[in-house]
């Protein structure tokens, strides 16, 4: 009897998954696997939030493949040690995997291909699981990457999709060892991402329902929770950034909502050409930035005294998320007000983001310092001018900073300009030195 392994990484979900799929059709017994990576707990990426949304997505998963008769096997340790013991185990003709951008994946899928074919297996790369068009699908003439994102979505929306996938009819699993689930923390009454594919989900459907037609006007609204909050879920693939593109329907809001997603796949395919992005400078490089860890650390716990900047700092840590201009917003204010590298801004919101993604984040980052893609790489955020345009009634300080809750809208953006006793009396530090005279 063919046995096949499905090696699930960060596509955690059986609703259009081509690696889970390929493996089922293949084969009459699959065995669908997690390996509980033990570098990612070294290095920090499963840390806090994401743990926990980990642990959610993994037993909703084992939920879904019993619903199809198997189940989720679990090993923990080294993948590529752990996925060729599986595979000699239950003797898997073929590995299924799907392909990922990061170097981390790069250096994964290439041990394991030679360590599978040192032992006459082979292993199967699925590339167009995360994205909606695969990285390296789409390229210029005479280069392996889009470097500009207007000539690339130009290009992503010309190309034909894949058609969306189902889930497999059924799972058959042979006798073996299903290993343990990892344990589900309790999560924090401000955590608001229940993980899985189940809550993701359900979800898109609230967002796709309601919540996309009025997504261009809201999305840029500080207080208005106008965005999908679908990051984690696509970033841990519990959902099939094709689907939602698939379905998002044809007015402005879905038009700029599948804009993101194909901003999203930019990225991607530009970490997947250029692993070493993640750390170094992409575009102009810059070796002159400030050593200042006193003004990084007001920045880290939302204390510098400008408000905008403390609202997204404090929302980033009690719920591990925040919306993309308040990124944007203190991104901008450390890198070019502060005048801190953005690597260090860019482990902040790793350490704490719930939906943390190392294409998205860091290049991100490195988009708003100037080092990465955009085009206008002097392009400065002004917190005060930021404030009054997206969050014109303070309704989002209000929330993230109460000590500043009962200032009316004008002093709720500059409290460092009250008559010192009204200051005084809020308990709010003053901004950093010499910020007050900058920011105008
Ligand atoms: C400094 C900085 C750091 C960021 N770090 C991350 C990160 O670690 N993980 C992450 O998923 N996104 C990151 N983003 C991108 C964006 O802010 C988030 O994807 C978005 O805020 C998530 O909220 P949402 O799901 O409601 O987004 P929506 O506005 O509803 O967008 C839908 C989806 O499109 C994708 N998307 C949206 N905006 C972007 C963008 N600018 N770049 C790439 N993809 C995008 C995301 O997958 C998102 O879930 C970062 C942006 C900045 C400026």
């Amino acid at each position: 009897m063919v046995t096949t392994l499905a090696v699930f990484t960060r596509d955690l979900r059986v609703r259009d998954n081509p690696m889970l799929v390929a493996a089922a059709r293949e084969a009459e017994r699959v065995v669908p696997v997690f390996v509980l990576d033990a570098a990612m707990d070294r290095s920090g990426f499963a840390a806090g939030g994401r743990r926990r949304f980990l642990a959610e997505s993994l037993t909703d998963l084992d939920r879904s493949l019993r619903e199809l008769g198997g189940r989720l096997v679990l090993r923990a340790g080294e993948p590529v040690e752990q996925i060729c013991r599986l595979a000699d185990e239950v003797d898997a003709a073929r590995v299924h995997i799907a392909t990922d951008s990061s170097a981390h994946a790069h250096r994964r899928e290439a041990a394991l291909r030679s360590a599978l074919s040192e032992r006459r297996r082979e292993l199967r790369g699925h590339d167009e699981v995360h994205a909606v068009v695969a990285p390296g699908r789409l390229r210029p003439a005479g280069r392996d990457h889009f470097a500009v994102f207007g000539a690339y979505h130009r290009r992503w929306s010309d190309v034909p999709w894949r058609r969306v996938l189902g889930p497999p009819e059924r799972i058959r699993l042979p006798e073996l060892d299903p290993g343990a689930l990892p344990p589900v923390e309790p999560r924090a009454g401000t955590d608001g991402f229940p993980g899985g594919e189940r809550a993701g989900l359900m979800r898109a459907e609230r967002w796709l329902g309601q919540g996309v037609e009025h997504y261009d006007d809201q999305r840029d609204r500080l207080a208005a929770d106008g965005t999908s909050r679908l990051s984690p879920y696509l970033h841990l693939g519990c959902l099939s950034a094709l689907e939602l593109a698939t379905r998002a329907g044809a007015g402005d809001g879905a038009r700029e909502f599948v804009r993101q997603l194909a901003w999203r796949d930019f990225f991607h395919q530009l970490l997947d050409a250029r692993p070493d992005t993640a750390h170094r400078d992409y575009g102009r490089q810059v070796d002159d930035w400030r050593d200042d860890p006193e003004a990084l650390e007001a920045w880290r716990t939302g204390h510098t005294g400008v408000p905008v900047v403390d609202a997204g700092m404090r929302q980033l840590l009690a719920e591990g998320w925040l919306p993309n201009r308040a990124r944007m917003i203190t991104a901008s204010f450390l890198t070019r007000t502060l005048g801190i590298d953005w690597r260090a801004g860019a482990a902040h919101y790793l350490e704490h983001l719930v939906d943390g993604d190392l294409a998205n984040n860091n290049l991100n980052w490195q988009w708003v310092a100037g080092t990465g893609t955009d085009r206008r790489p002097g392009r400065v955020l002004n917190p005060l001018r930021q404030a009054e345009r997206y969050d014109p009634d303070g309704a989002y300080v209000r929330r993230h900073v109460p000590e500043l809750a009962d200032l009316a809208a004008r002093d709720l953006r500059q409290p460092w300009r009250l008559p010192d006793p009204e200051r005084r009396a809020l308990k709010y530090p003053a901004p950093l030195p010499g910020l007050a005279d900058t920011l105008r």
